[in-house]
């Protein structure tokens, strides 16, 4: 992805940031039926690290399409911060009379923003961490952080060499640094691999250029460039759909004429959606394979495109792209396949069996909307579905009861309507209790992000630090109240300090010391869903992937009967 304009550091690079999709438990709903393709490994985050880690009690990925999963990383060119994505279900939906709820992810604008200053044309690169590399030895010696800098001391050492022995014989040297870069010691050594060895890199070099600005200037596109072989990622931004069932959806931000390429969508294939089979957890561990009961598929299934008479799913990764809603009369998008003149697409793909990407370790396929009228600005972006999946809809509305939801309340709306008043101590949860489905939790880095002198003094909550908190299970003790102010004493678990969390995940080690928190104020509280017990998770909630037209999909990958 380029910058396709100028950006000042820190501001976002989108007008609304992107879904994050959980992918949860897996390797347990896998079990037993030996190795399982699933690309998306390459392309999720780990779900704790995005606020996902209470849903579960096992493992939680997140999908994070658009940014996340779109922008390269080169460690020493790092210019993008990508945040948390806000958790929150569109008001008025609740499962007792909404059959949409569970259906999409309530996980969604996972903004990114520019980490330093980003000129126009700039390639973005987000940072995947050190130890994405470190894990990839099949990727070469790719620099590490700080990478670009040892190799550019490198070969200024290399040039005094060559200063002191210049009355010898120069080209000797020359030749020696080519043999040295090419083929000695490349496989084992990032610094050296750091060098592409061009000529033009040379004369860069010897001109004191060092290898990170060589590295920026080659990441470069004109804006030519860009119109001519890149696609706008920032025609539509997110918001509550029109449609009330379906959540959050796409918007124009612009005018888009007739013919325009509303998104691009690069494609990560599933090759056999069983993948994506999710088994009452139960049975995982006492019954045979068959014997199971599915449960279900992940979330993700909403997110990909299929076919009925085909295993394969195709789910994209671009920004927003996976916001486009279903409506069968207002379509102003259709789906085309990719042009391999603007993005990664191969259409010879398109003749192979469904095997041949079982090995693929990236993407090589994609597919574009393409407005098939004018769409103004801020209108809701359409695409039909099919109509198969019209019809597994219609039935899902009409099956659409779950018994006895009318009492569920999630942690999404109690803290929206406790965020004003008060949250019960232990005692008075005797006899009033919250429901079994949530927990409160407590921020025991509270004292360490508000201005402690300002709520001393005027009990005025000031944070200083928003990106520290840490919240824990906690018992509420006691409520006070302080010239105005509620405030709480509460315990909790000491949380490990950084150097005891290693100990603890082996079981080495476990920390029981409570701590106690005095004269809190009510924003250090929260309420949390216990795992499994969100709207996803329900059995009901209903399950479909995006139809790709019959007119469109390859007949070399029908390889099932109708599902
Ligand atoms: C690709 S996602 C679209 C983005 C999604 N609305 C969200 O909030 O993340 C597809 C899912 O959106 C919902 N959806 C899309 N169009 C819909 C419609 N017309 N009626 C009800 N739900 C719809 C369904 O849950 C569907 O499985």
């Amino acid at each position: 992805m380029y910058a396709g304009r100028d950006f000042a550091k820190k501001e976002t690079l989108q007008q609304t940031g992107d879904v994050v999709i959980p992918i949860v438990d897996i390797m347990m709903h896998q079990r037993g039926r030996g190795m399982f393709e699933f690309l998306w490994d390459e392309y999720t985050w780990n779900g704790k690290s995005l606020g996902l880690g209470h849903e579960v009690h096992h493992e939680c990925s997140a999908a994070s399409p658009g940014f996340g999963a779109a922008v390269n990383c080169f460690l020493d060119l790092v210019n993008v911060d990508e945040g948390d994505p806000k958790n929150t279900v569109p008001s008025g939906l609740h499962r007792s009379k909404d059959p949409g709820v569970g259906a999409f992810s309530t996980y969604h604008d996972r903004q990114a923003t520019a980490k330093v200053k980003i000129k126009a044309g700039q390639e973005l690169f987000a940072n995947y961490g050190q130890h994405w590399f470190e894990l990839r030895p099949e990727l070469g010696p790719i620099p590490l952080r700080h990478g670009l800098m040892e190799s550019t001391d490198f070969y200024r050492r290399f040039q005094v060499l060559r200063g002191r022995h210049q009355l010898v014989n120069r080209e000797v040297f020359e030749e020696l640094w080519d043999e040295f870069v090419q083929h000695c010691v490349w496989k084992e050594s990032r610094i050296l691999g750091a060098f592409s060895n061009t000529v033009s890199e040379r004369a860069l070099l010897e001109k004191n250029m060092t290898l990170k600005k060589i590295r920026v200037m080659e990441s470069m596109q004109t804006t030519g460039w860009l119109h001519e072989h890149g696609t706008c990622a920032d025609h539509i931004r997110e918001g509550v759909s029109t449609i009330k069932q379906a959540g959050r959806g796409a918007f124009a931000t612009r005018d888009l004429p007739k013919g325009t390429v509303v998104s691009a969508l690069p494609l990560i294939p599933i090759i056999n959606k069983s993948v994506l089979e999710m088994y009452d957890l139960e049975d995982i561990n006492t019954k045979r394979l068959g014997d199971r009961r599915r449960v279900g598929y992940q979330l993700l299934m909403n997110y990909c495109y299929g076919h009925q008479n085909s295993t394969m799913l195709l789910c994209p990764y671009s920004p927003l792209a996976n916001m486009v809603n279903h409506n069968q009369t207002r379509a102003n998008v259709k789906l085309v396949w990719g042009d391999p003149e603007r993005g990664e697409h191969e259409p010879n793909l398109l003749t192979k069996t469904i095997n041949s990407f079982a090995d693929a370790s990236t993407s090589k396929l994609a597919m574009e909307l393409v407005a098939i009228q004018d769409i103004e600005k801020d209108e809701e972006i359409f695409l039909d579905y099919g109509d198969a999946w019209e019809r597994a809809w219609q039935e899902h509305v009409e099956g659409w009861n779950i018994v006895g939801a009318e009492d569920y309340v999630s942690a999404f709306m109690l803290n929206q309507e406790e965020s004003t008043t008060f949250v019960r101590t232990d005692f008075e949860q005797l006899h009033n209790p919250y429901p079994d489905n949530i927990k409160v939790e407590c921020d025991s880095n509270i004292w360490k992000r508000i201005n402690q002198t300002l709520f001393n003094t005027a009990h005025v909550v000031r944070i200083t630090r928003p990106n520290s908190y840490e919240f824990w299970p906690c018992d509420v003790l006691r409520r006070r109240d302080v010239n105005g102010t509620t405030l709480y004493t509460v315990s909790l678990d000491r949380p490990p300090k950084e150097k005891e969390k290693n100990d603890i995940m082996r079981g080495e080690k476990s920390i029981s010391k409570r701590i106690k928190l005095s004269d809190i104020p009510r924003m250090a509280i929260r309420f949390s869903d216990r795992p499994y017990t969100t709207d996803m998770f329900l059995e009901e909630a209903f399950r479909h992937y995006i139809v790709i037209p019959d007119s469109m999909f390859p007949s070399a990958w029908m390889n099932s009967s109708p599902v």
